[in-house]
C-alpha cells in the first residue's frame, strides 16, 4: 500500500503523505518513498515543480515515534537520522521548485520536511511547531541547518528555541508561512502555481539551482550532518525516551 500518494496535473507533482491514521508520521517506507519519488522528478523533463502536502488534517507529525521509540542508544538512532536527513538534503536541492502544503499540523520532523521546500502554503486552521525541545532532543534531519539558511536568525531561533507551536498568523509573521489559505487548499496551490510558477523548467530550475550553489558553498550539507550527529547524542538521553514515552503512554490511556 503505498503511504506516499502520488498524482500528476499539467506539470505539477503532487504528492500527499497518506497514514492519517498516525498523523502522517515518517516511517521507513514513506523514506524510500519519497527518496524514489524524488530521484523521479529531478530526472523527469516534464516535471516543473513538487507539492508535499497530507492525507487528513495533519500536513506530518514528524517521526514515528511509535516506531522509533525502539532505538534507543546514538549508535541505534544515527542511521535513522542520517537516512531522512539525507533525504530532506535532497529535498533541499531538487532543481524545481517544490511548495509544502500544510495542511494542518506540521510537527517536528513535520517542519523540517516543510523547511526543506522553497514555498510554505498553509491553511488557516493549521499549526507549526519544531517540537523537539520538548522530547529533549534537536531537529533530528537537518532542519536546524535550513531553518537557519531561509529565515532570519532571530526568527529561526524563536521557533527552535522555543518549541512552541504556532498558528498560521505567527508562522507567517515569523517568515515561515508565505501564503495562508482559506477553503479548498489545493484549488489556491494550484491558482497560486499558474500565476507564479509559468515559465519554462528549465527557467525555474536555473533559478533554483543558483539557490544550491550558494547552500553548498555555505557548506549546508556538512552542517545537516553535524546536526544529525548531534541529535543522535541526545536521542539516548534518559529525559528523551520518558519525553517520548510519556507521548506514547498517554495516546493509550
Ligand atoms: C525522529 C525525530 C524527528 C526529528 O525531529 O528529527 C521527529 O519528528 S521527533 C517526533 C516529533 N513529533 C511529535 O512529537 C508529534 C506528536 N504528535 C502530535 O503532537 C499530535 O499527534 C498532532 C498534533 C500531530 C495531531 O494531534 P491529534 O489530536 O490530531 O492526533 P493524536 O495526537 O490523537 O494522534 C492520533 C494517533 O496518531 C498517533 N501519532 C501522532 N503523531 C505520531 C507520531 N509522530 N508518531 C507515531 N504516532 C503518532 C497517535 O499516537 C495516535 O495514535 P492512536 O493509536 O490512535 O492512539
Amino acid at each position: 500500500m503505498q503511504k506516499i500518494i502520488v498524482e500528476r496535473e499539467q506539470g505539477i507533482v503532487w504528492a500527499t503523505f497518506n497514514r492519517p491514521e498516525r498523523r502522517n508520521a515518517i516511517d521507513f517506507d514513506v523514506m524510500d518513498e519519497l527518496a524514489a519519488l524524488l530521484a523521479e522528478v529531478r530526472q523527469t523533463r516534464e516535471d516543473k515543480a513538487l507539492v508535499l502536502t497530507g492525507a487528513g488534517d495533519v500536513f506530518c507529525s514528524g517521526g514515528d515515534l511509535q516506531l522509533f521509540h525502539g532505538l534507543y542508544t546514538k549508535e541505534e538512532a544515527y542511521p535513522m537520522l542520517k537516512k531522512m536527513g539525507d533525504i530532506l538534503y535532497e529535498l533541499m536541492t531538487l532543481p524545481k521548485p517544490t511548495i509544502a502544503l500544510l495542511n494542518g499540523a506540521a510537527v517536528g520532523g513535520g517542519c523540517e520536511i516543510a523547511i526543506a521546500c522553497d514555498y510554505r502554503f498553509a491553511a488557516s486552521t493549521a499549526m507549526v511547531g519544531f517540537v523537539q525541545g520538548h522530547l529533549a532532543i534537536t531537529t533530528g534531519w537537518g532542519g536546524a541547518a535550513m531553518l537557519f539558511e531561509k529565515l532570519r536568525h532571530d526568527q529561526a531561533m524563536t521557533f527552535l528555541c522555543s518549541a512552541q507551536r504556532f498558528g498560521t498568523k505567527e508562522a507567517e509573521q515569523l517568515g515561515f508561512v508565505h501564503e495562508i489559505f482559506e477553503g479548498d487548499v489545493k484549488l489556491s496551490c494550484q491558482k497560486w502555481i499558474e500565476s507564479m510558477l509559468s515559465p519554462r523548467v528549465e527557467v525555474l530550475s536555473a533559478y533554483k539551482m543558483a539557490a544550491v550553489r550558494g547552500w553548498n558553498a555555505a557548506y549546508l550539507k556538512e552542517r545537516m550532518d553535524q546536526e544529525i550527529k548531534e541529535c543522535a547524542a541526545l536521542w539516548e538521553s534518559p529525559a528523551h525516551h520518558a519525553a517520548v514515552a510519556s507521548f506514547l503512554h498517554c495516546k493509550k490511556v
